[in-house]
């Protein structure tokens, strides 16, 4: 039967679990109804396992208000609703009045729970009182912004105040992009079927979800094989399978020389936290090259690191020779400084292939001035950033996340990594690389030089690009949570993740 918190197996070598989109749901379903089961059916499993769901977390909930869309989502919300009712709970269907059940599967539902007693009410304006609130109005067959009486039903629900359940997709969330056009639903828990969607996972996404549980329905695992993933999910629990133990005989030299270049007048820390977060990233030398005025800091705070005054940018040149990997941008500034460094690193980069790691104003100064990067050059904008390397806006970055990874890593022919809630990983033609961990403490002044240096860190360790992109947003993200854990969210700073980074670089090898 059905297997709560499962996720279909695919990709075994690979660390991670494979994200769907709805074309990916519905090629499912079909492979599922081309065997033994029909939609009926899938559709009361799932509404049974959204009972057992709301049974499980919210046992008390006594009156439930159950408000269902036209479709099957609607339908599964019937079924709900009935089982409820058959438990002795109060039970009330709520709905639009253009939103009777239109497919045969929802309308059987809806007619078995009248039969079973259940009330139907037309939405008013308000929703009754309630202990807790289902939310079945759409899943994946959101085909167009919610209209005024739709977006008056979505903004009751979340007006209700209380606990509530979304059935497959948190109602007007693209399950697909992470973005709402218009409303959508904020629930406290969201049941996917059959397999987890993407867009529950990045952007807006984790907002509108909440908690999430997955209920596969026990559909056979044959009909998950040809379904097209959109990305994979990269947890704590994966840094293992690329933070092994070091060999034995290694020496300082087994883990690379990172030259991290930035730091203009006023923004020194920058380049002194990508330094840190390099060294307790595990780089085997950390070098930086900075104006001068920020040489005795740095060397106050990190003795470990070399460093190389940069007044003149003619003193970078042995730095670039002696790099495995060079970091640029933190701190880097777009003045006529910034321009000249920049300009002497890609070319030397690029004439000895170097690899890169673009950050900050490295990014600003790219999107100004494209040029082709050298192969396997790692990039990691914000939303703002990667506006600019793109030529679009912010919001429409933010709109699209999987698509906007996909874009920047082909347009610049670079690993992208784009950052915000649910970062995503991306190589030139790849599958995204999406990352289940980090938190809000972390949208703080320059948690993204942290990243610069844990990246940079990995790549001199060996890792190829895409991995070090994927494995340092993991580790940036799971140190963000372990610091965070500790003393909450607010005010949590950049240097507190360097103090822990060493911890969760070293974690336990998987049996
Ligand atoms: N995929 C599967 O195998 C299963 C799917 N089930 C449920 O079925 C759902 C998908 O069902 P449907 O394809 O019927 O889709 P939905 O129930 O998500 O919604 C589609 C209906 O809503 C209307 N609609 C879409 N956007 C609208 C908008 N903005 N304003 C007003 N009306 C709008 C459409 O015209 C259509 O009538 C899943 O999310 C899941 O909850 C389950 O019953 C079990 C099995
Ligand atoms: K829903």
């Amino acid at each position: 039967m059905s297997a709560s918190c499962a996720t279909p197996a695919s990709g075994a070598s690979l660390p991670g679990t494979p994200l769907f989109d709805a074309a990916a749901l519905r090629a499912i379903e079909a492979a599922a109804l081309a065997g033994a089961d029909d939609t009926t059916v899938l559709m009361q499993r799932a509404g049974q396992a959204a009972w057992r769901t709301l049974l499980a977390q919210w046992p008390q909930a006594r009156r439930i208000v159950v408000v269902c869309g036209p479709g099957n989502n609607g339908g599964d919300g019937y079924v709900l609703a009935t089982q409820a009712l058959a438990s002795g709970r109060d039970a009330v269907v709520v709905r639009l009045a253009s939103h009777a059940p239109r497919t045969d599967a929802a309308q059987a539902m809806c007619a078995a729970f009248e039969a079973a007693g259940g009330r139907i009410l037309v939405f008013d304006g308000a929703l009754p009182a309630a202990d807790l609130v289902v939310d079945a109005v759409f899943g994946i067959g959101l085909s167009r912004a919610p209209d005024d009486a739709t977006a008056a039903l979505i903004d009751a629900i979340n007006a209700a105040g209380v606990p509530v359940l979304a059935l497959d997709t948190p109602s007007g969330l693209s399950g697909d992009r992470g973005s709402a056009d218009g409303v959508a639903v904020r629930a406290t828990r969201t049941l996917q079927f059959l397999a987890p969607q993407i867009g529950l996972q990045t952007g807006d996404g984790p907002d509108h979800a909440g908690a999430l549980s997955l209920d596969t329905l026990g559909v056979d695992a044959r009909c998950f094989a040809d379904a097209q993933a959109q990305a994979r999910r990269i947890d704590a629990h994966d840094l293992a399978h690329w933070l092994r133990p070091r060999p034995r005989n290694a020496h300082k030299g087994s883990h690379g020389r990172v030259l991290c270049i930035g730091g203009d007048h006023g923004t020194g820390g920058a380049v002194l936290l990508a330094a840190g977060a390099a060294l307790r990233a595990g780089a085997g030398l950390v070098e930086v090259a900075t104006q001068g005025v920020h040489v005795a800091p740095l060397l106050a705070r990190w003795p470990e690191a070399m460093v190389r005054r940069t007044d003149n940018v003619s003193a970078l040149a042995g730095a670039l020779e002696a790099a495995d990997v060079i970091a640029l941008g933190p701190g880097l500034g777009q003045g006529s400084w910034g321009h000249a460094l920049f300009d002497e690193t890609l070319d030397a980069a690029s004439a000895a292939g170097t690899p890169l790691v673009l950050d900050a104003d490295a990014l600003n100064l790219l999107a100004a001035r494209p040029r082709a990067l050298p192969a396997g050059a790692i990039l990691t904008p914000h939303p703002g950033e990667a506006a600019r390397l793109l030529d679009f806006d912010t919001a429409a970055i933010q709109r699209d996340r999987p698509a906007a990874v996909r874009a920047l890593a082909a347009r610049w022919n670079a690993v992208v990594v784009l950052k915000g809630a649910g970062t995503l990983v991306c190589a030139p033609g790849g599958l995204p690389w999406l990352v289940a961990a980090g938190n809000p403490g972390m949208a703080t002044g320059g948690m993204g030089d942290v990243l610069t240096g844990v990246i940079a860190a990995l790549r001199a360790q060996g890792l190829d690009a895409e991995h070090a992109a994927a494995c340092g947003a993991l580790l940036h993200a799971v140190a963000g949570d372990t610091a965070a854990r500790t003393s909450g969210e607010r005010g949590l700073l950049p240097g507190d993740l360097i103090d822990v980074l060493r911890a969760c670089a070293n974690p336990e090898p998987n049996p």
